[in-house]
Parts: C-alpha cells; sequence; structure tokens
C-alpha cells in the first residue's frame, strides 16, 4: 500500500534516501546489535520526582525547515542539554537531510548516562543494526510506503535487539494503528509530514484518546514554557524539543534553552504562589 501522494517533496527525498541506505545495508550484511537499554519511561518518573518536566532534547545540527546548521561537537550539545536537566536524548542519524550521524549517536551515548532515542527513518529491518540506542523511532506514516516493512514486524524486531521503541504518528488513525502494533510508547508529531507544518492542536486533539496505560510524548514546534505547560496540560508524559534547544539560526545557549523548558513547571508553580502572596 502507498500513501505517497501524502508526503511533501522535501519528505520524499529523505524516505527515498532511508530506503537506499536499507538497501546498502542489506547488501553489506552486518551483525545484528543487542542492546542493554536505559529505561526511558523511568528517566521520564525520576525527572517528575525532582519536579523537572520530562524532556527529551534532540540534538539535531539542522533540517529541511531549519535555517543554519550548527557545527558544533554533538557530544559537548549532548552534555549541556543534559546539564540543562533533559531526562533523555534524541540524536538524528539521518546525514543527507539533518546533519546526523550514527557515529555521534555512539560518542553521544557513551558520553551521557540518559536514555538515547536514535531518530533516524527506519523503513526496514537492516537499517535496525545501524547503531546501538536505547530507544528506536518508528514513523507509522512512513511504513505505508511501498518498499518499507510492517510496522508491527518492525517493532517486534527492535525489541528482539533489546530497544524501546517510540512509535510516532500524526493524526488520530495513526495513533490507533501503533496502539494495535503493540506500542507502548506512542510519540504525536504537531509537524505535518504532509506540508512541514506545524501545529500544537495536533497533539492537543489525539492526546485526550490515548490511554493511561501508554506513555505518551508531544513532538515537535514546542518553542516557549507557554507551550510546554499546554502539552504538558493536554496529557503528554514528555516533550521532545529539538529547533527550540538547538537555535540552529541563533547558535544559542543549548543548557538554558533547556533549563528554561524543564523549569516550565516549576517556575509556574512559583510564580501562582508568589502572586497569591501579594
Ligand atoms: O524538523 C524537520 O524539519 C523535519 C522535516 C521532515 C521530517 C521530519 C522533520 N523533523 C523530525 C522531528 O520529528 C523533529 O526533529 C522533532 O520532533 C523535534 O521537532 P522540533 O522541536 O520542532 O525541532
Amino acid at each position: 500500500m502507498s500513501t505517497g501522494e501524502d508526503i511533501a517533496p522535501k519528505v520524499r527525498s529523505i524516505l527515498d534516501a532511508a530506503r537506499e541506505r536499507a538497501t546498502a545495508r542489506e547488501r553489506e550484511g552486518g551483525e545484528r546489535v543487542g542492546v542493554d537499554a536505559r529505561s526511558l519511561p523511568e528517566a521520564f518518573e525520576a525527572a517528575e520526582a525532582d519536579g523537572r518536566v520530562p524532556l527529551i532534547a534532540e540534538v539535531k545540527p539542522t533540517s529541511p525547515t531549519t535555517e543554519g546548521e550548527r557545527d558544533d561537537d554533538p557530544v559537548e550539545l549532548a552534555e549541556s542539554m543534559v546539564a540543562g536537566g533533559a531526562a533523555a536524548l534524541s540524536v538524528l542519524t539521518e546525514p543527507e537531510h539533518f546533519g546526523g550521524s550514527t557515529d555521534a549517536l555512539e560518542r553521544i551515548r557513551a558520553a551521557v548516562d540518559v536514555p538515547v532515542l536514535r531518530k533516524d527513518f527506519v523503513v526496514r529491518e537492516a537499517q535496525l543494526d545501524a547503531a546501538e540506542a536505547d530507544v528506536l523511532l518508528l514513523i507509522v506514516r512512513f511504513l505505508d510506503e511501498d518498499g518499507t516493512d510492517d510496522l508491527a514486524d518492525l517493532l517486534s524486531a527492535a525489541r528482539e535487539r533489546g530497544f524501546q521503541v517510540l512509535v510516532e504518528a500524526h493524526t488520530a488513525g495513526g495513533v490507533e494503528r501503533a496502539l494495535d502494533a503493540g506500542a507502548g510508547i506512542v510519540g504525536v508529531n504537531n509537524r505535518d509530514l504532509a506540508k512541514l507544518e506545524v501545529d500544537l492542536g495536533t497533539f492537543e486533539a489525539v492526546a485526550s484518546d490515548v490511554s493511561e496505560n501508554v506513555t505518551l510524548i508531544a513532538e515537535s514546534g514546542i518553542a516557549t514554557t507557554n507551550d510546554a505547560l499546554a502539552m504538558r496540560a493536554a496529557g503528554a508524559d514528555a516533550l521532545l524539543v529539538g529547533s527550540a534547544i538547538m537555535d540552529a539560526a541563533g547558535g544559542g545557549d543549548v543548557e538554558a534553552n533547556t533549563r528554561r523548558l524543564v523549569a516550565a513547571e516549576s517556575d509556574a508553580t512559583a510564580d501562582a504562589e508568589t502572586e497569591t502572596h501579594q
């Protein structure tokens, strides 16, 4: 089944590149990875207990919708995010459109002790073995395409290797497919891959239908503390933030950007208490 016409041309090119990389890996063969994963839900619980908004901060040097590119050492960026209170990290490993690499992922995972998500466009089983990570991303919409593996099969194959899996959707139907395939960690991406537009109302519209037993992550377009509060109020167990932390155009302070979002709830509580006492 192909729903290819629903995907923006830039995204189509990402998907084609992912398929080519899968084919190259299949030709090369290579070892199957076995991961001893750091628990993502436990990292979120620890952040909550500590008064931090559970946040996955993303090492995202550039993207099709980003102006500019950060060429800082990815390990230093990752360490700054953890110093700023990130519960977990996401690392883009897609090389052609996001400036990522599996080498950067492996160096980051060796340098930090929080769970690390491999953010890539995995469409076939062979791609699972490109690098070890604690969490792997599978995108429902991309697995509709011809020449891709079935979502439930990929989910099982990833779990057999020890990965936790974040299954990403953009619509209520996509979330249903994720849950039907057996996902326990679900991301709702506010970025519509058909138009590359971001609307935080996407998460708000979909989140209320998802059971409490599922770890639910709001992804993309979260820039301000008010955005973070809105996503949490709508039911996000955690947030995934890239651009606002990386600030590729301004080259800003990644640690301060992370801390600002992580402290959104504790700062709001402190402000409310101050107002009550005035
Ligand atoms: O970010 C993009 O431009 C993009 C374009 C095409 C496909 C995917 C894309 N992003 C992947 C992501 O899911 C985001 O990097 C992630 O959710 C963080 O989003 P943001 O905080 O808006 O950078």
